[in-house]
């Protein structure tokens, strides 16, 4: 296989490839851009016009989204994989991946958007890295632009799969996106409706993409990922790359769709979230119940029929979402 292809490999060593460019027995070139950053570019006759955007380990422990990345490349390199699409592969934090750990000082998917600029130290440098490799990925007039930013969660989920949605002023969600996504294996869809911090928002937002998070199950170190299936969005990944998608069926077949009722936000190290350790994403809340207290008696109480919480972390430093509470959406604003 070429040296390429073992862009992980690479990156886990902390080593340049000694060869910054390499051609597949396909004509596919490819080629290294940064630490974790490899362009793929099909032969022109070959290109269809699709350029796809595919990071991980943007939280260095979350593995099975790296490995599925890494098998992709694989197959790219050992000419298996024909892509007709151009690719950027984005391993988000080289340096927390090493490690094993979420972020080493802080959360890398708090700081596009900008936010970088405000912050200090090797993540933000790296949130600025990221938004320069994208931009410029995804500067190429007339194409279509498409990122999926792959996660596993910290807990368990009663929803597995699950993608979320950015949001932008005046922008339609699409549903041709959503039934992509339902058969890629996702089984519901957080509709965001104002703007935000993390990576796909910011592809979302400046750079024109649809651009999704998709949560893919629970994060398990390296080799222990046998419990996060997958299949069908591997399936679809590798469709989209050979432009041999079939036809996305019209209706949503089952997907659900949320939207997001309120941020929890911590705002000191007073905050208390009144939840078990061991709460699973997509918990039902009762109106009345007290989710939260901070500072100045400040309460969260319940008020919304059907709520849910995801993401909830009482870890978070202070300032941060500290959990996201969503309702059941009937979707009537998709496009
Ligand atoms: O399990 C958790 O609490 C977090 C899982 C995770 O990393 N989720 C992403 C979601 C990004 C988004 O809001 O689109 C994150 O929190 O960065
Ligand atoms: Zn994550």
């Amino acid at each position: 296989m070429l040296a390429l292809g073992k862009l992980l490999e690479l990156t886990l060593a902390g080593r340049e490839p000694a060869e910054k460019t390499q051609l597949t027995v396909e004509g596919v070139r490819m080629r290294w851009l940064s630490e974790g950053a490899l362009e793929v570019r099909p032969p022109e006759a070959r290109d269809n016009g699709l350029d796809l955007l595919l990071s991980a380990g943007i939280h260095g422990n979350e593995t099975a989204p790296i490995e599925l990345l890494d098998r992709l490349l694989h197959d790219i390199a050992r000419g298996d994989l024909k892509p007709r699409a151009r690719i950027l592969f984005l391993f988000g934090n080289p340096e927390a991946i090493r490690k094993g750990e979420r972020f080493v000082e802080q959360d890398v998917n708090r700081l596009f958007n900008g936010r970088h600029e405000q912050s200090s130290g090797s993540e933000a440098l790296r949130a600025c890295e990221l938004e320069r490799l994208a931009a410029s990925f995804f500067s190429k007039p007339d194409r279509q632009r498409l990122h999926y930013d792959l996660h596993t969660a910290i807990r368990g989920s009663k929803i597995e799969q699950f993608a979320l949605y950015p949001w932008k002023e005046g922008r339609q969600h699409s549903r041709r996106e959503l039934a992509r996504l339902r058969a890629a294996g996702m089984e519901a869809v957080l509709l965001q409706n104002k703007p935000s911090i993390v990576f796909s928002s910011y592809t979302y937002d400046k750079l024109d993409a649809e651009a999704f998070t998709l949560e893919l199950g629970k994060a398990r170190p390296f080799g222990q990922n046998d419990g996060v299936n997958v299949s069908l969005l591997e399936t679809r990944l590798k469709q989209i790359i050979e432009g041999n998608e079939p036809e996305a069926e019209q209706g949503l077949d089952g997907l659900q769709l949320f939207s997001v009722a309120r941020e929890i936000i911590k705002h000191s190290d007073a905050f208390r979230l009144n939840l078990p350790a061991d709460i699973e994403n997509f918990s039902e809340l009762e109106p009345g119940y007290v989710l939260a207290e901070d500072l100045a008696n400040t309460r969260w109480v319940i008020e919304e029929q059907g709520a849910r919480i995801i993401f909830p972390n009482p870890k978070v430093k202070n300032g941060l979402r500290a959990g996201i509470l969503i309702v059941p959406s009937t979707g009537e604003n998709l496009a």
